[in-house]
């Protein structure tokens, strides 16, 4: 089922509009993150299409059919929560027959897709447990199958896995992508927390102040971000900034003055300040004071000073505070301009124009 929303504006009482000409689609049978920091208008967006909100302007479309004014129960609209919502007093077996008994489904129908939802998301062994008997990653299982069982047109995942630990957070992400694309059911995947997004998502819609940013696969946000929120949101460590004006001098000529009146910002990823010599250098080696490194794991961040300007780099060996010749490569490098636009990427991809 493809979602469209159509030019929709929506402002709550006494507010600016929290939504404004928003138009946004979802792909049928994808999984779709929808990524955006707190307050950008998610859960906004999640309560449109269950039907909770109804829109001031525009319309919302499900596969081209007007959907604006249908209630909830006309929707279809299938949503698993991060608190999972399970009833307590019923066991996991009558968890997932809820709403196959609503629909008046008789009893060996029922049963025979319990059967076959449970096997799915992997709770066979616990459907006579109650939830409080489950695991937190069991237990979001079971809703996943509860929501799945009434076929949704739709499915909502609002921040699933916000309640996990990180090790089950890993494995359940891994679970519904598999689930996902065994039911092939449009999936909205709501997150702030990018890595999630990456992980999980066929396509990613970057959300900021009720706006959609950018829309696209991980690889593509990352390497050819369309703007600075884009650029600055995806990716750990942050995206380093510095004035193009204090790149400029020591950037090839043809390169500074043709962003010389159009770009103000200098992106820089953690990967692209390497010790030289660069493959596909951006400025000739420089001399940079290496301040600090912390030792993440595998990961080292070094902390470097150049020209007044903070700096850091994840691509550099275990180093004593100094002096050292580093380079910079054009992958993972961009220009911005003064509204955020990314004019550059230094990437093989070029976002130019
Ligand atoms: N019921 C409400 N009444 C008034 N303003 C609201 C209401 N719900 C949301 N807002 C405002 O709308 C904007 C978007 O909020 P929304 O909850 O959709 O964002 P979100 O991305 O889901 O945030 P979070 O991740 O914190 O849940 C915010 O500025 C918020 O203050």
């Amino acid at each position: 089922m493809e979602v469209t929303f159509q030019d929709i504006t929506l402002a709550y009482p006494h507010q600016a509009p929290t939504l404004a000409h928003f138009t946004w689609t979802v792909p049928d049978g994808e999984l779709t993150a929808l990524l955006g920091p707190s307050g950008s208008g998610k859960t906004t967006l999640l309560n449109l299409l269950a039907g909770l909100l109804t829109p001031d302007h525009g319309r919302l479309l499900f596969d081209q059919v007007d959907v604006t004014h249908q209630g909830m129960g006309q929707r279809n609209v299938g949503m698993v929560f991060q608190d999972y919502a399970l009833y307590p007093h019923l066991t996991v077996h009558d968890n997932i027959a809820f709403p196959l008994k609503m629909a008046h489904v008789k009893r060996a129908e029922r049963e025979a897709q319990i059967r076959q939802f449970a096997a799915l998301v992997r709770v066979t062994p616990f459907l006579q447990k109650y939830p409080r008997e489950l695991s937190g990653g069991q237990q979001q299982r079971v809703a996943l199958a509860r929501a799945l069982i009434q076929r949704p047109a739709v499915l909502l995942l609002d921040e699933p896995l916000s309640n996990l630990d990180a090790e089950l957070r890993v494995t359940l992400r891994q679970e519904i992508r598999r689930i996902q694309q065994a039911t092939g059911v449009t999936t909205i995947f709501v997150t702030h927390n990018q890595t999630d997004a990456l992980q999980i998502a066929d396509t990613i819609t970057l959300l900021h102040h009720g706006q959609v940013q950018q829309t696209g696969t991980g690889h593509q946000l990352y390497h050819t971000p369309a703007n600075l929120t884009v650029a600055r949101f995806i990716g750990s460590p942050r995206l380093t900034t510095l004035p193009f004006a204090a790149l400029a001098p020591a950037l090839p000529d043809s390169l500074a003055a043709r962003f010389a009146s159009s770009a103000t910002l200098v992106g820089i990823r953690s990967e692209a300040l390497l010790a030289t010599p660069t493959p596909i250098p951006l400025l000739t080696t420089q001399t940079m004071r290496l301040t600090a490194q912390d030792f993440l794991g595998r990961d080292i961040v070094s902390h470097l000073r150049w020209h007044q300007q903070d700096l850091i780099s994840t691509a550099l060996p275990p180093l004593a505070p100094g002096e050292y010749p580093l380079g910079l490569a054009a992958p993972g490098c961009y220009f911005f301009a003064a509204n955020g636009r990314c004019l550059w990427t230094g990437g093989t991809d070029h976002a130019e124009s």
